[in-house]
């Protein structure tokens, strides 16, 4: 989707002063450049009349000098100034990108996201700052050129501007193609970084399958829809260097004819046609300049689209909540009134769920894979809100709350806890930077890290990752549970791993979520029996509904689909 120019420009305003100042710096380089001719006829008069040269030859230098000390400082504002435009640009995409709609980002691979921060706002660098003042200084300079041209001759004025004219006509048809191009060359890019992006996230199961080829034939589709688009581009971009140089050389031979004429007859002085030629080539630069800037300026244009699109993209921007909770209370309850979801396109995921935790105590879910847990648990944290129905939280309806209030109150921890990026003691002071050593301690120690850090050399201070120390998938998530825990949350939302853990970590995470449980309401996505048997109450959900709730004791007496869940998913070692 190709932007516009308002939008475009709309880049630029903020730097409107420098912008300014860089135009006039170089007008007035321009304006060295123009007089030259002028100067070089005086020097060509006063050689033919033997009059005194060093004047004017003196005063052709210092043209030439100011002239190049103006086009270099020109040059560094306007880079300066498209540095700015650009780390602007990237600045708010990175701070909407960051803040996105959880169904936004659902719908949108996060490769062609990164692109339009890297490489769409690139092309958009020059566009806005340099295309804009090669455009506007083109354009003046011309008029300048056809101005004192003019005052020379009209006649061969007459002459040159016709050509100019057909070249302008070229140029009107040429132009948004190379718009339309860029455009193209982005989405591919975008499609690109998508491809990869999904293939690099799931190396292991690519060579696991031995799916390379595939892989890198899909993202060598996308490459190649690239180069076509590029050579679309290409194409139209020699056009119009084929038309810029053949227009100075167009306008030279029909000068140099007509004004020959002129010189023959008489009407014309060598010494004016030379001037008037030097005119000519002399348009080599602003007529460059125009098009050279109208070219960036399109290019931009087609990566304008692409980064506008992502400021239309909803981010999760709550000002101010309805009602606030108050804070140091004690555990809240949690209610879902019969809550209804349904995902884009899908069959609702929850259809009427109702049921209470009450504050400080533990509920357990389970069910079938795809029976709505996790989206339960999304729907608590205002990830998406409820197409129907109304979530709690401590009696207060959560869509009148702000999300950042609602989350606050919240410790999530993912069954497939992702470590981020930074130290062992990076990640867990993630969002409690208050947290003093000795809570560190104690909960390394209810999550069995604290052996694992005591081996490292570095201890706390360890990297995690690839410059650090690797961690398991269990060891991950304990370090998101010490993080949860951290956080001193009133309410833990746990979706337990399914690995299986030896005895002395499963009886760990037992004892640290009790241990949360004491200080908050908790609810689990179980995996295990030891879970299901230590809870107050177990809800169990079959395809989007409550099917039971009770005890373990009292489900397994009562519901089918609960017993069938406790001799096979909830484990294999009760059976045992
Ligand atoms: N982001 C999403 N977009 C579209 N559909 C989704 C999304 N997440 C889940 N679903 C669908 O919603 C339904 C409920 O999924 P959910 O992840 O809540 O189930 P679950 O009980 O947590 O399953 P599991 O135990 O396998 O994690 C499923 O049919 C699933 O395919």
């Amino acid at each position: 989707m190709p932007g516009s120019l308002g939008t475009l420009l709309s880049y630029a305003r903020p730097h409107r002063p420098v912008l300014l100042s860089t135009l006039a710096l170089t007008l007035l380089a321009s304006a060295c450049g123009l007089a030259q001719p002028l100067v070089a006829q005086d020097v060509l008069t006063a050689l033919g009349t033997g009059a005194g040269v060093a004047g004017p030859i003196a005063m052709l230098a210092g043209l030439l000098l100011a002239g190049a000390a103006l086009t270099g400082a020109t040059s560094w504002l306007q880079q300066r100034t498209s540095e700015s435009v650009v780390r602007d640009v990237r600045k708010g995409l990175v701070f909407r990108l960051i803040r996105l709609r959880v169904p936004e980002l659902d719908r949108r691979p996060p490769g062609d996201l990164i692109a339009r921060v890297t490489s769409d706002s690139t092309l958009l660098q020059s566009a806005a700052t340099e295309g804009l003042i090669m455009v506007v200084n083109g354009a003046l300079t011309l008029v300048g050129a056809i101005v004192l041209m003019g005052t020379l001759h009209l006649g061969l004025l007459g002459v040159t501007l016709l050509v100019l004219l057909g070249v302008a006509a070229v140029l009107t048809l040429v132009l948004p193609r190379i718009r339309q191009a860029v455009a193209r060359a982005q989405e591919s890019v975008g499609a690109i970084g998508a491809t990869l992006d999904r293939t690099l996230g799931a190396a292991r199961t690519v060579k696991a399958n031995g799916a390379e080829d595939r892989e890198t034939a899909l993202a060598e589709g996308a490459v190649d829809e690239a180069y076509r688009a590029g050579l679309v581009g290409a194409r139209y971009a020699a056009i119009v260097s084929v038309v810029s140089g053949a227009s100075i050389q167009g306008a030279f031979l029909a000068v140099l004819g007509f004004g020959g004429m002129l010189v023959a007859s008489g009407g014309l002085s060598v010494a004016a046609l030379i001037a008037f030629l030097l005119y000519v080539f002399f348009l080599a630069g602003p007529i460059a300049s125009l098009i050279g800037g109208a070219s960036k300026m399109q290019q931009g244009l087609g990566a304008v689209g692409r980064i506008e699109e992502v400021r239309d993209m909803p981010i999760e921007d709550d000002v101010a909540a309805l009602v606030a909770l108050p804070d140091g209370v004690p555990p809240p309850a949690i209610e879902l009134r019969d809550v209804r979801f349904s995902y884009p396109g899908r069959d609702p995921a929850l259809k009427g769920v109702s049921f209470v935790v009450p504050g400080g105590t533990q509920t357990a879910l389970v069910g079938l894979s795809g029976a709505g847990k996790t989206t339960m648990f999304a729907l608590l944290q205002r990830f998406y809100d409820p197409s129907d129905g109304m979530v709690l939280l401590a009696g207060q309806d959560v869509s009148t709350l702000t999300r950042a209030e609602v989350r606050r109150r919240i410790a999530y921890v993912e069954q497939d806890a992702p470590a981020m990026a930074g130290t062992i003691r990076e990640n867990l002071l993630y969002a409690a930077p208050d947290a003093g050593p000795d809570d560190i301690a104690e909960a390394l120690r209810v999550t069995c890290l604290d052996q694992l850090v005591d081996g490292l050399a570095d201890g706390l201070d360890t990297p995690v990752g690839p410059r650090g120390v690797t961690l398991s998938g269990g060891e991950r998530q304990r370090l998101a549970i010490a993080r949860a825990l951290l956080r001193k949350p009133q309410v833990l939302l746990l979706d337990e791993a399914t690995a299986q853990l030896d005895a002395r970590n499963e009886q760990a995470l037992r004892d640290a979520v009790t241990q949360a449980a004491q200080r908050c309401t908790v609810i689990l996505i179980a995996h295990r029996l030891s879970t299901v048997t230590e809870v107050d109450q177990i809800v169990v959900l079959e395809h989007g509904i409550v099917r039971a709730r009770g005890t373990h004791r009292s489900l397994v007496d009562d519901d089918e689909l609960y017993r069938e869940l406790a001799s096979t998913q909830l484990l294999a070692d009760a059976m045992e």
